[in-house]
């Protein structure tokens, strides 16, 4: 079977990417290795939703989705920013489709445990992997914004991470690369900040414990514990800025911060 892997595009890092990222998709996707795209867009959607005078706030690291804010995360992920890296890639020379969990039912979703407090925001319910493979068998490369949907058509706003480990899960992939724009999960080891190059899920809980993973990088461990639970052997999380960083995380290895179950 060929080779393929998730990749979670994060929106703290997608307009700094450069063109040589989206150029090593196609030089990936030429030699018979198969990416899935999973992207975010959080400080695209803070924008619009400050232009429309809408509030905005996160609690646990997701945010607090009203119909209105629904609305614009959806405009947002499936729409700008969902094509910008289809063109992106495009113009790279990589054959890409751009689709939302919306389409095909692709990321099937119900209401998070505190909905009360956070509105429609989603826990993934299953993926639909066939039509993933189906846009694979293609020659394409999937690239897929996280909004969910259910049975009765309600949408939701997924965090991306989550979606995109989720949808590692369902394909059964080997590994998840997470771009983001840190160059891997840091630590302060005599007051330098270091990239740790392997990281436990033993690691994890300790360090979210002290506060050493925090913010935007809790949704990303969490989603790396929950698919190496499964086939996903590890999940690497590296920085889009670095040149060449694609190539390594997938053939070399040795670049950004593995999770790994244990050692
Ligand atoms: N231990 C850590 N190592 C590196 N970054 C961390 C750590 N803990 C928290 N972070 C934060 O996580 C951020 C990445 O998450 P986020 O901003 O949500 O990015 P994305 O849009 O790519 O999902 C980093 O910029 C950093 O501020
Ligand atoms: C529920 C929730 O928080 N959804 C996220 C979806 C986008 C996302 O996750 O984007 P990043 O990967 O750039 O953070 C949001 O509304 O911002």
């Amino acid at each position: 079977m060929k080779q393929r892997f998730v990749m979670k595009c994060g929106g703290s890092t997608l307009a700094a990417l450069p063109e040589s990222f989206f150029g090593e998709l196609r030089e990936l996707q030429q030699s018979g290795v198969s990416p899935v795209i999973v992207h975010g867009g959080g400080p695209a959607i803070s924008e619009t939703l400050a232009k429309l005078g809408i509030e905005t706030e996160f609690v646990g690291g997701l945010r607090k989705t009203s119909e209105a804010v629904l609305d614009v995360v959806e405009m947002v992920l499936s729409g700008r920013i969902n094509k910008e890296i289809v063109r992106k890639m495009s113009s790279c020379g990589a054959q890409a489709l751009g689709l939302s969990g919306v389409d095909g039912q692709l990321i099937t979703a119900r209401l998070v445990a505190n909905a009360d407090e956070i509105g429609f925001v989603g826990d993934v319910t299953d993926i639909n992997a066939a039509v993933i493979e189906g846009v694979m068998a293609m020659g394409y490369i999937p690239v897929i914004a996280p909004v969910g949907i259910d049975a009765q058509g309600q949408r939701y706003n997924i965090n991306a991470d989550t979606a995109a480990g989720a949808v590692a899960s369902h394909l059964g992939v080997h590994q998840m690369i997470v771009v983001t724009d840190v160059p891997g999960i840091m630590r302060a080891v005599d007051g330098v900040k270091q990239v740790l190059p392997v990281v436990t899920v033993a690691d994890i809980d300790e360090m979210i414990a002290s506060g050493e993973i925090y913010g935007g990088m809790i949704p990303k461990v969490r989603a790396a514990v929950q698919c190496i639970q499964g086939q996903v052997q590890e999940v690497v999380i590296v920085s889009g800025e670095e040149p060449g960083v694609l190539t390594k995380a997938v053939r070399e290895g040795g670049v950004g911060t593995r999770i790994v179950k244990g050692v």
